[in-house]
């Protein structure tokens, strides 16, 4: 597992820490293995042109006492200093003494083999100020390491408001930040390095599950499983108009560790022909027969109304996904409200706009994609249900302030049907015991693998390729 804390519980359990222990000590534990990675990528250490953008703060001073550890190394070592009335006295000290010297020179920045951008860290407040915005679009051609945070990506949600450094390379401490794990921030992050300095934190605010901790969520059925046992997940899905959705969605339902698939809608035929092992009725979810958890919405056209109104009257756990979505957007979270059993909510960027609407709040799809942790925070405490939020990095986010995010997913991944799988593939999950959100991590952790294993040539995929990657996603993580 991945934990994620913000800048107030990074704050709290700094302050706790350095209350018995020597000043100093916490910077040079981080710039000891900030250092460390920085050898690590530079061919060799000594001869190299390192440049330190430092800003006033303690990220500056990380960045400082790192180069000196570098400069030590024979590194030539220019440091940038943004306010340097203002730059980290013992940090600048340690550099100067170690051979490093001032620039001016913007130069130094794209002739430099690696750069440590020291600008901000946890203490950046707002966009990016004028000394330090121009280097967000300056070339360079050596390697970029963020220290603790990209500048200009905030820490806590990974919005991004403004100019910020793209890093190929991030060296955090003590934990990571939510910002390193959610797009935009972690697009700029790069690969993530955590270097512990001993804090003390409290339960994480956000995850990011690993392969093990999706391995040990998943069902295994015992000696005794059968069928009925191992959970019935129903799918009310598909139209005349959209009968593919149906397919797609009971696809994903198939692989999701239910034992059984009972499918409701007009597209019934074509869900036999091609999975002939589903139980099929025209009948709608109130008469359906009994299942463990109902997935409705995908390709749902005109039906969509009636079988969410179906579905949430029955007292199992409801995933609600595309035209459903719509529809619930439109009854406004009071739809939801005295259910006995859980909900879950799948929309992407644009559902994710409307069911903001139906809360009051005027956005649309490209502001929601800016703030994803936010905008599933926002949802999840607005309906009291469980919100998956798809797209480059999916958040899912409890009504209990809990949040998890995914990043096994491939930009392959967008592709016409993919959401009908991975709502078969939650709801199935659902169907077999799991709590929605649970439910939902390890459906889009499986959904990216699949998409990985389907599209590891690199090669465009379709969603019944993703479906049938499932198996293989499934069987690599049980391993
Ligand atoms: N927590 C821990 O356990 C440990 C933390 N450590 C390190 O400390 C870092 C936090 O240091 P910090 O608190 O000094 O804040 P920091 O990120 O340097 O920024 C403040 C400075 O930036 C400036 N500034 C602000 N906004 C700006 C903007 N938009 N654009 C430009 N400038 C802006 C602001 O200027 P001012 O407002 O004062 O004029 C102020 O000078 C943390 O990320 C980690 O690296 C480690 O040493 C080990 C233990
Ligand atoms: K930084």
């Amino acid at each position: 597992m991945r934990h994620a804390h913000t800048v107030e519980q990074v704050r709290s359990a700094e302050a706790a820490l350095m209350a018995g222990l020597p000043e100093g000590t916490l910077m040079q534990r981080a710039a000891a293995g900030l250092a460390a990675v920085c050898a690590g990528l530079l061919p060799r250490v000594y001869g190299s042109r390192v440049l330190v953008l430092a800003g006033s703060g303690d990220n500056g001073g990380d960045a400082l006492f790192a180069a000196a550890r570098l400069a030590r190394r024979g590194a030539r070592v220019e440091a940038l200093l943004l306010d340097p009335a203002k730059a980290h006295a013992g940090g600048l000290a340690a550099l100067l003494a170690a051979g490093g010297r001032p620039t001016a020179d913007r130069d130094a920045f794209t002739r430099a083999d690696l750069v440590l951008d020291g600008i901000v860290g946890i203490g950046g407040r707002g966009p990016l100020r004028p000394a330090a915005a121009p280097f967000a679009e300056l070339p360079r051609r050596g390697r970029l390491v963020a220290v603790d945070v990209p500048s200009g990506v905030d820490p806590d949600t990974g919005e991004v408001a403004g100019p910020a450094l793209r890093a190929d390379v991030t060296v955090c401490f003590g934990t990571h930040k939510p910002g390193l794990l959610i797009d935009p921030g972690a697009q700029y992050a790069g690969v993530v390095h955590l270097v512990g300095i001993g804090l003390d934190l409290p339960p994480a605010p956000v995850e990011a599950l690993q392969r093990a901790d999706v391995a040990a969520l998943l069902p295994v059925p015992g000696a005794e499983s059968d069928k009925y046992r191992r959970g019935v997940v129903g799918v009310a899905a598909g139209s005349a108009r959209y009968p593919g959705a149906a397919v797609l969605a009971v696809a994903g339902a198939l692989r999701g560790g239910a034992g059984a698939v009972r499918y409701t809608g007009h597209a019934a035929a074509e869900v036999v022909r091609r999975h002939p092992e589903t139980l099929v009725t025209e009948d709608g979810p109130a008469r359906a027969g009994k299942v463990q958890a109902w997935v409705v919405g995908p390709g749902g056209g005109t039906d969509a109304e009636r079988t969410l109104r179906e579905a949430l009257d029955t007292g199992v756990p409801v995933l609600v996904d595309a035209d459903a979505l719509t529809e619930l957007a439109r009854l406004g979270p009071s739809a939801l409200s005295g259910r006995p059993a859980p909900v879950l909510l799948t929309p992407h960027a644009g559902e994710a706009a409307r069911l903001l609407a139906g809360l009051g709040e005027d956005t649309d799809a490209t502001a929601v994609a800016g703030r994803r942790l936010r905008t599933a925070r926002r949802l999840a405490a607005g309906y009291g249900a469980t919100v998956l939020l798809k797209g480059s990095t999916t958040v899912v986010a409890d009504p209990d302030g809990r949040a998890r995010v995914n990043s096994t997913g491939t930009g392959w991944l967008g592709t016409a049907g993919s959401g009908d799988v991975l709502s078969g593939l939650a709801g199935s999950l659902l169907a077999t015991g799991l709590a929605p959100l649970d439910a939902a991590s390890a459906a889009a952790h499986l959904h990216g693998l699949a998409g990985r294993h389907a599209a590891a040539p690199g090669a465009p995929i379709t969603a019944l390729d993703l479906a049938a990657a499932l198996h293989r996603a499934w069987a690599s993580l049980a391993q």
